[in-house]
């Protein structure tokens, strides 16, 4: 179960189900064909390069990004790798790793080109060095790849079900593999001839049409497909020439391969859309009062604007006090200022959702007695009771207001941040710094995140106010989310700053 705050959950909720949230939506929708491929083939692929390292003997290896060092090698030759790790760039934070966002891409690539909607477990660990060379590679015999996926955890039906699960989608280029590819053959040969998801590898190898080059290429050395395919008297082949079979067969095989991970890590379960959902929230002093914005997203499986399909329904924000007494009894309250909403991914669609609805609130809170937990009351005004929003009775809880990102005193420009942080500090003496986690490096000539830490300095242009003083630091503008942390009078605080703006600021 969700509770907020959780980042991990959080993030790969909104990557996985709101269309417009990330890219990788867009890329993958519609099968998009890209370099001679689509999108989701290189995706897929990558995925399986990456999971290829895992050994079930010593648990190590699997889907954990170790794919990002590897790439030099023969065995992971194609545009289409770095390609996607571009693509899968900007997705991770400091809470959501590349191998939970390559996974993502496999389960977005089969979606995305009319396959089923697997379910994605969270939570994988990225590697910080290269695994071992042992991606199969078309030229080795039979035992060798009987082996190798036996090592990956796979039996030979299980290998010969996953290899046409995978090569389902995109072919062989001849820039990648031209003793494969050969002169007298298109310059990329398609697996299946479709460009889409489905199980046309399986009806044209069985009837023979096929012109996929690792079953019928001249280069014989190099045909594993139909090595593999045949390698059990066509039993397997056969059962999955019917549709419904491969579908579940290849949403069962592709999700082990992506929840292949190593021993040492441990998935969440599959990850549900979040039916209401807290957030962007930010908490900062202003012109004499704090200011607390929060956003709850409703989810609608009907797509109409809010206010057509819903015209009576009220969503109540309330809290209550940190200190002292302020609010009545049942709480303090507003009313939401503004709704909007945005439509659910192709993903999002399939599991019954089509729209999500954003009441985003903006509360003038008292500065004195300040805010320590808040919640929601929805009501249909359609007969039914009231529904309490309250994080499972835990309530939506603010565990500190002594350290604030504040919003409208930072500045946002093209090169970067000026961010500047409140803190209830009478000192004017406390370290605070923020850890920041930054889009690509300029170190490495591969795609990865890196992070930093900045250092914030008593800032002049803000002089104290409200009972705050305010900090402040440059940030750089490829910083995809923050931490900050302080120490104030020898007690360590810290918030998370995902979002630099939010509705309402
Ligand atoms: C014995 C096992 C396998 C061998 C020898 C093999 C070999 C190959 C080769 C040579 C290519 C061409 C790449 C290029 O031209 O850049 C390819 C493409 C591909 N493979 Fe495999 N593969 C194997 C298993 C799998 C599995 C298990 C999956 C996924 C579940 C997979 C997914 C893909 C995809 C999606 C592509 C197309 C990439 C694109 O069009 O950009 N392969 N494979």
């Amino acid at each position: 179960v969700y509770n907020w705050p959780d980042p991990l959950l959080d993030n790969i909720d909104d990557q996985l189900h709101v269309d417009r949230f990330t890219t990788l939506n867009v890329l993958s929708r519609d099968c998009a064909t890209r370099d001679g491929t689509t999108v989701g083939a290189q995706w897929l692929r990558m995925a399986f390069h990456d999971f290829a390292t895992h050994d079930i003997y010593t648990g190590k290896g699997g889907l954990d990004a170790s794919i990002i060092f590897e790439l030099d090698r023969s065995q992971n030759i194609g545009l289409g790798m770095r390609r996607s790790l571009v693509d899968f760039l900007g997705a991770p934070t400091e809470y959501v790793g590349m191998a939970d966002i390559i996974a993502m891409g496999a389960v977005l690539s089969v979606v995305g080109c009319g396959g089923p909607a697997l379910p994605f477990r969270a939570g994988r660990i990225d590697a910080t060095k290269a695994g071992p060379e042992t991606v199969p590679e078309p030229q080795q015999d039979l035992d060798s790849h009987i082996a190798a996926f036996k090592r990956l955890g796979f039996n030979k039906t299980e290998m010969i079900g996953l290899l046409a699960c995978g090569h389902a989608l995109g072919g062989v280029r001849q820039a990648d593999f031209p003793l494969i590819v050969t002169p007298d053959l298109p310059v990329g040969v398609t697996f299946q001839v479709p460009f889409i998801f489905n199980n046309s590898i399986v009806h044209e190898y069985l009837d023979s049409t096929t012109i996929n080059v690792l079953e019928v290429g001249s280069n014989i050395s190099t045909r594993s497909d139909l090595r593999i395919f045949s390698s059990d008297g066509n039993v397997t082949m056969n059962r999955l020439a019917s549709s419904d079979v491969f579908n579940t067969e290849c949403t069962n095989l592709i999700r082990r391969m992506i929840d292949t991970v190593p021993s040492t890590v441990t998935l969440t379960d599959p990850v549900e859309i979040i039916d209401y959902k807290v957030q962007a929230t930010m908490l900062f002093p202003s012109n004499g009062s704090l200011v607390f914005l929060a956003t709850m997203r409703i989810v609608q499986d009907i797509f109409i604007a809010a206010e057509l399909l819903r015209p009576n329904r009220t969503v109540t924000m309330f809290w209550k006090e940190r200190y002292g007494t302020f609010c009545p009894e049942k709480g303090c309250s507003t009313e939401y200022f503004e709704l909007d909403f945005e439509s659910a991914s192709l993903y999002g669609f399939f599991k019954g959702v089509t729209q999500f609805d954003y009441h985003r609130f903006r509360a003038e809170i008292d500065l004195n007695t300040s805010i320590s937990h808040f919640w929601f009351e929805v009501d249909p005004k359609n007969g039914s009771a009231p529904l309490i929003i309250d994080n499972h009775g835990a309530n939506y809880t603010i565990d500190q207001d002594v350290l604030l990102f504040d919003p409208r005193r930072s500045s946002f420009t093209k090169g970067g941040s000026n961010m500047v942080v409140a803190v209830k500090d009478p000192s004017g003496h406390a370290a605070v710094s923020a850890f920041t986690t930054i889009s690509g490096s300029p170190l490495i000539p591969w795609p990865v995140n890196t992070s930093a830490t900045t250092h914030f300095a008593l800032d002049p242009s803000h002089p104290p106010a409200d009972g705050y003083k305010f900090y402040s630091a440059p940030i750089s503008d490829r910083a995809l989310s923050n931490t900050l942390h302080a120490t104030v009078s020898g007690k360590a605080y810290s918030q998370w700053v995902p979002l630099l703006t939010a509705p309402g600021v």
